[in-house]
């Protein structure tokens, strides 16, 4: 199956998703709020997810979305200002919108999985959004365990090679077809995607999470010291990193697991794997094992990812199990 109309509507989607993040991110002050696991989360997210959610259900009603945000983060009477915010936002596409048909948009993100699903990442990276810094709007769908359709939304990453740098850059991948970069702008020309083509682990370039928190950046740096690597990390948020490693940019990007206990989200992660591999390079948790998109909203059943060119990536698990 070729996945046509699939591809076409999720890239509908993060296009429309990303114009009105952009237009939050010019006037950010005073857009977000904090969750009930305090972390952050701003007007965007919601309307990211509100318009995800809306043009995937037009285009495919039976399809369930797992989505990171849910409504009832907004329902309280205190938030409603919040809300009414959310609502502006995507008035102007949908004159006349009411608060609760906006709820129920986000609401249609809180899905099961099952043979055929999509996850969505409204806004991954909120912390770098509200920097000003690299974020990505994520979305894949999933069928029979395996992404065979994914997107990665990147506002503020430049795209290259005498494209407009302004425009944000667009990555898509479907399983067996290989990985696509678009300009963000309503532009159909595209270019290829392909990892580096670097072999020796000694000249590897990491990239990693920005928030220490996120990614053991200690551990990272006693990996790279073991194959001999003296380049520092590029630090970058969101899923962008995945964006990076598949155009050649880095070799590898290694979030290694923290604190115990903290289980990878699913839309962490699933709108960068297929992009990577579809451009030639390799993904597992640090035991080597390939992701499981099949246990619900975690990677339940993995530890941590390790993103490759696939070329180091033998050499980077042997120094991953070396630090354990
Ligand atoms: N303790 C933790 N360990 C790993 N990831 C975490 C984490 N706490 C939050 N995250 C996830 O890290 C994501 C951001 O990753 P990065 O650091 O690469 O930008 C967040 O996505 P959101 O920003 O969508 O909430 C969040 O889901
Ligand atoms: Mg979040
Ligand atoms: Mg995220
Ligand atoms: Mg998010």
């Amino acid at each position: 199956m070729g996945f046509e109309k699939e591809l076409a509507t999720a890239l509908e989607a993060v296009r429309e998703a990303s114009e009105i993040c952009r237009k939050v991110q010019k006037e950010i002050a005073g857009s977000s709020l904090e969750k009930d696991d305090r972390s952050p989360v701003t007007i965007a997210d919601f309307a990211s997810q509100a318009v995800v959610c809306r043009i995937l259900t037009d285009a495919f009603p039976n399809d369930p979305i797992i989505g990171e945000e849910t409504a009832a983060d907004l329902l309280s009477d205190e938030r409603r200002p919040f809300l009414d915010r959310v609502v502006g936002l995507l008035t102007p596409a949908n004159p006349g919108v009411h608060a609760e048909t906006v709820c129920g948009w986000i609401d249609a993100g809180r899905g099961d999985g099952g043979d055929r699903f999509w996850t969505l990442d409204p806004i991954d990276g909120t912390k770098g959004f509200l920097r000003g810094e690299q974020y990505a709007v994520s979305l894949a769908l999933i069928v029979d365990g395996q992404i065979v359709v994914s997107l990665l939304g990147c506002p503020n990453l430049s795209a290259e090679d005498g494209w407009d740098r302004d425009t944000g850059c667009l990555f898509s991948a479907v399983r067996g077809k290989g990985a696509t970069l678009r300009r963000l702008d309503g532009s159909n020309e595209t270019k290829p995607v392909r990892v580096s083509g670097t072999g020796k682990a000694s000249a590897a370039r990491f990239c990693e999470s920005v928030e220490s928190g996120h990614s053991a950046h200690g551990r990272s740096s006693q990996i790279a010291a073991l194959l001999g690597i003296e380049s520092t990390p590029v630090r970058l948020d969101s899923q962008a990193k995945y964006g990076v490693v598949a155009r050649g940019e880095a070799d590898a990007y290694l979030r290694l697991p923290t604190k115990a206990g903290y289980r990878e989200k699913i839309w962490d992660h699933a709108g960068g794997v297929l992009v990577v591999e579809e451009a030639g390079g390799k993904v597992s948790d640090v035991d080597g094992k390939p992701l499981e998109f099949t246990h619900g909203r975690e990677l339940s059943a993995n530890r941590g990812v390790i993103v490759s060119n696939g070329l180091i990536h033998d050499a980077l698990l042997e120094a991953v199990a070396r630090t354990a």
